[in-house]
């Protein structure tokens, strides 16, 4: 049985463009308005990490200061660090995201530091985000595998959802980082993760690199998940994972789920023409196969 609605929480500004040659923040700015006319409610707009890391994001503050907001839209910003929540809580994100991974190898090149010590590093950020009443979402990086270490045990990637499930995070987000997952496996991880992390709380956060995304997605609603992260046309990658392509574009997973009856409350058309737009600033071609048919 699918879900009647899907929640998509657009990445496409922030994990998008973090691993995309830079656009100017007018650009960002243009995007995240056009998402929100689109129909998109959750849109991950920013990204205060250390600009010398990731310099495509290091105009975050600017971007949620200048950008015109929906009443009804949530923007939210990823954050490593408490210093990266007060930057964030500065610019006024209505929330954050932190990000641990279920590999060693890539905690340690995304975020320099261990699994334990990302977990370390979290706490006063959770304790100054219920200071302020600001909700904080978790990713949990290379779930169906990871560029360094290959494969994953689930057992670890139970683990580490569930300690920041336990921390205070409201949703989980499961990240297929290098899109290595095939369906069986994608489904029979996130049965597992939902043992320890109630259904409900968890989300899908598939790359495509290889192309398997959208039938991952179809396998792991069948368990009952209905939030599903996106990137439009397909943007970005992953800086510390070579070969990473987006997430799976946001039009392709639209058309889907509108085609199984599935509601969004998202207008395909707008959708198609925000990542047109970006497309077009990025100087390349859509990676969205729905947006490329409704183009022509
Ligand atoms: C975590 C750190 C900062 C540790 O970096 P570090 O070098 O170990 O940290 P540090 O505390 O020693 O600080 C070094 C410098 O960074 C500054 N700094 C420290 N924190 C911040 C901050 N928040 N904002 C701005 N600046 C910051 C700090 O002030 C200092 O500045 P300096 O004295 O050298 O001038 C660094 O490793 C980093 O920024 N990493 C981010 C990498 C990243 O953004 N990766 C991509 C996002 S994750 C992802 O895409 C996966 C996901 C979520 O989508 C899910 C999936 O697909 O799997």
């Amino acid at each position: 049985m699918f879900p009647k609605q899907v929640s998509i929480f657009e990445v496409g500004a922030r994990d998008g463009l973090q691993n995309e040659k830079p656009v100017s923040t007018q650009d960002k700015i243009v995007l995240i308005q056009d998402l929100a006319k689109a129909g998109i409610k959750r849109i991950e707009a920013a990204s205060f990490v250390s600009p010398k890391w990731v310099p495509q994001m290091a105009d975050s503050g600017e971007v949620l200061r200048n950008m015109k907001r929906e009443a009804d839209v949530i923007y939210s910003a990823l954050t490593p660090n408490l210093k990266g929540l007060e930057l964030a809580l500065d610019a006024k994100a209505d929330e954050v995201a932190i990000f641990g991974a279920a590999s060693e190898s890539f905690s340690q090149r995304n975020i320099n530091c261990s699994i334990q010590e990302s977990i370390a590093r979290f706490v006063p950020l959770m304790e100054r985000a219920k200071a302020e009443n600001i909700r904080v979402r978790g990713y949990v990086s290379c779930v169906l595998g990871c560029p360094y270490e290959g494969e994953i045990a689930v057992s670890e990637v139970a683990r580490v959802s569930e300690i920041l499930y336990k921390m205070g995070c409201y949703e989980i987000s499961l990240g297929d980082t290098i899109g290595v997952g095939t369906p069986n496996n994608a489904r029979k991880m996130v049965q597992a993760v939902s043992q320890v992390v109630p259904v409900a709380q968890l989300a899908l956060h598939f790359h495509d690199t290889y192309g398997q995304a959208l039938a991952n997605i179809l396998a792991c609603l069948e368990t009952g998940v209905s939030v599903v992260d996106s990137s439009v046309a397909g943007l970005g990658g992953c800086p510390y994972a070579k070969g990473a392509s987006g997430n799976l574009a946001s039009e392709d997973l639209v058309y889907m789920l509108h085609g199984l009856g599935i509601e969004t409350g998202i207008d395909i058309d707008l959708l198609a023409k925000a990542g047109n737009s970006i497309s077009q600033a990025l100087g390349r071609q859509t990676g969205s196969k729905v947006a490329q048919a409704l183009i022509s």
